[in-house]
């Protein structure tokens, strides 16, 4: 079912999530629920404790050349740990839990990341591009942190103006 996804400054974003020991029916619901819930707000990531899970669950789906987004190409990761990362790569993120807000973030353009799929079975992989930006981004919600927290003291200045203005208009 589509849950409620926590919006900053909701505190619980900023908790530290926990590694998953059972691979169980709750791990697969939750995983299903991730899923419809990001794609009814058309999210191409989306971290557990977005929803409110404190758990080391992430899914991504990038969009496909003709802009489909099919689970063909849906990745689950549970316990992700990043083995490697180089290279530099900027993008303009966006994120479900801070919605209407974008600017340019700064990471690691190849990665190489371990991660148990939803049956635990250990999976290796590389990712460049919009994939390797995507984990990074998503893994720093398993640490309770947001891509706004990687703006310049400048940028963080006119987001939270931004923010504010659209509080104030109620949305
Ligand atoms: C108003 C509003 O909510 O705008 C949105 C903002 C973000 C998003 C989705 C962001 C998202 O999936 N981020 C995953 C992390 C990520 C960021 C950049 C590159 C790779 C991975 C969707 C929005 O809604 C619509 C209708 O576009
Ligand atoms: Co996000």
């Amino acid at each position: 079912m589509i849950r409620e996804i926590l919006v900053y400054p909701n505190k619980l974003l900023r908790e530290t999530s926990k590694e998953v020991t059972h691979f169980d029916v709750h791990l697969h619901t939750l995983l299903h629920d991730m899923y419809e819930t990001m794609v009814a707000k058309e999210g191409i990531g989306l971290a557990a404790i977005q929803v409110g899970v404190p758990l080391n669950v992430l899914i991504i789906n990038l969009v496909d050349e003709e802009g489909y987004q099919t689970a063909e190409t849906l990745y689950e990761m549970i316990n992700p740990v990043i083995l490697e990362k180089d290279g530099i790569t900027i993008y303009q993120e966006g994120c479900l839990s801070v919605p209407g807000y974008y600017d340019e973030i700064e990471r690691a353009a190849h990665i190489k990341v371990v991660y148990c799929d939803r049956d635990g079975n250990r999976c290796e992989e590389e990712f460049t591009d919009l994939m390797a930006i995507a984990v990074q981004h998503e893994m720093d919600h398993l640490k309770g942190r947001l891509f706004i927290e990687k703006l310049s003291y400048l940028k963080r200045k006119k987001f939270d103006k931004e923010w504010k203005k659209k509080q104030k208009a109620g949305k």
